[in-house]
């Protein structure tokens, strides 16, 4: 089992928040500095209890600590690197990154970096199109894919330390070379980030001169742009650091909506079937449940007396606080036998807040494993 005395986490956003609470939770370390430019989005880190101190600057702590994850958008993460490459660093120090491309960031480490310096490239492949701390989760990571893109002349034992690392907070790990990962990554993340952009604004620019638009955009619409909602920072970088992948296939769905016009506009019935037929089955042969924040609830169980009003008076404490109810089933509920109600949150602040507050009124909490 792997334990680090100290683990410093550089951007203690949605990623960087999870990692703290999945290392907590998994015994991966004692204790967890944090650093962020953003003073509230830090403190409410530490008042969540996520890291144990704060601080401004990786100048301040970095002399002692043992991992440092830097969690920051992709053209941060080469500026600490940079700051870094200058400080006096721990001997044996491992510094890792979950930055979602990985050439640029690990050609920089390369050249740059001491070569005392252990630097292993990672990136989990689980995510949201949420930001902050607010909406991290200690179960991000389980059983999604962690891909690590190592330097070949990297130590393999610590290679070894951070893969045992992710692999503790029950994530899949797979080593990669970062050429391929950005190639992978830039069709099955990137380009779509792009599509679902240009769908909300073409319905964005139509709805101008008609609200309708956006009132009749329902589940369909709604689905294929959830990530368009994703912070344009973040988003930002990923596209100008894999610019030359996301530029080819970008260049190949020219190619693809030329094809599907000329189908529509020659009114082909063959080809327009088939087309939907394969990718129908495509899509569906995808592994079930492939891991992200998209399909994590932030989700516990309570006991409850089997008697009317109960669910009410659940909801009521909650709704009193603000705190949004994603949903809510009842787990058991026979005669004389008490039932238990799961409860589902969109954020884990809010179950941390929901827990907090039914325990005060004396229900009985479970979080399910
Ligand atoms: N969101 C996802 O789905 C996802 C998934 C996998 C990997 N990633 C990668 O993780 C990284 C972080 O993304 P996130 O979703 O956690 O974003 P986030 O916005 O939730 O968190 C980033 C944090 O970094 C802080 N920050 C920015 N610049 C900084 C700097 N110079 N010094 C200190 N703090 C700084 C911000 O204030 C913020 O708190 C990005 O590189 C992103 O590409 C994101
Ligand atoms: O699920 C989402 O919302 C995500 O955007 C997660 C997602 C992805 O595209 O799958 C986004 C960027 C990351 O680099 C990794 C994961």
């Amino acid at each position: 089992m792997i334990q680090y005395n100290k683990i410093l986490i550089v951007g203690c956003g949605l990623i960087g928040g999870s990692l703290a609470l999945a290392f907590r939770s998994h015994g991966v370390v004692k204790e967890i500095v944090g650093v962020d430019l953003d003073t509230e989005g830090l403190n409410k880190a530490l008042s969540l209890g996520v890291i144990d101190a704060a601080y401004s600057r990786v100048e301040e702590t970095v002399s002692d600590v043992d991992l440092i994850i830097l969690a920051v958008p992709v053209q941060q993460t080469i500026r600490q690197l940079e700051i870094l490459s200058k400080l006096p660093i721990k001997k044996g120090c491992i510094i890792t990154d979950v930055s979602s491309t990985k050439s640029d960031i690990c050609k920089y480490a390369r050249t740059h970096m001491p070569k005392d310096i252990s630097f292993v490239g990672g990136h989990p492949m689980a995510g949201s199109e949420k930001s902050g701390i607010t909406a991290a989760s200690p179960r991000l990571f389980e059983n999604a894919a962690y891909i690590l893109t190592p330097d070949p002349d990297c130590d393999p034992a610590a290679v070894d330390k951070v893969r045992k690392t992710f692999e503790q907070i029950r994530a899949h790990v797979l080593v990669m070379d970062p050429v391929q990962h950005d190639q992978i990554v830039a069709a099955v993340s990137h380009v779509p980030h792009v599509v679902a952009a240009l769908l909300v604004d073409q319905v964005a620019d139509l709805g101008q001169a008609n609200p309708l638009y956006s009132r009749l955009a329902a589940g369909g619409f709604r689905d294929v742009t959830r990530i368009a909602s994703g912070s344009p920072v973040m988003w930002r970088d990923i596209i100008l650091t894999n610019r030359e992948p996301v530029l080819y296939l970008l260049k190949d769905w020219i190619k693809r909506i030329e094809d599907i016009v000329n189908w529509i506009n020659e009114a082909d019935p063959k080809e327009i079937e088939s087309f939907f037929a394969r990718t129908r089955d495509w899509r569906d042969a995808l592994p079930a449940k492939a891991k992200g924040a998209a399909t994590h609830y932030y989700e516990f169980t309570i006991d409850v007396e089997d008697k009317p009003g109960i669910i009410g008076n659940v909801a009521t404490i909650l709704g009193q606080h603000e705190i949004n109810l994603r949903n809510i089933g009842i787990l058991e509920n026979r005669e004389e036998v008490n039932g238990q109600l799961l409860l589902s949150f969109s954020s884990f602040r809010d179950q941390e807040e929901a827990m907090r507050l039914l325990l005060g009124h004396g229900y009985k909490v479970y979080v399910r494993e």
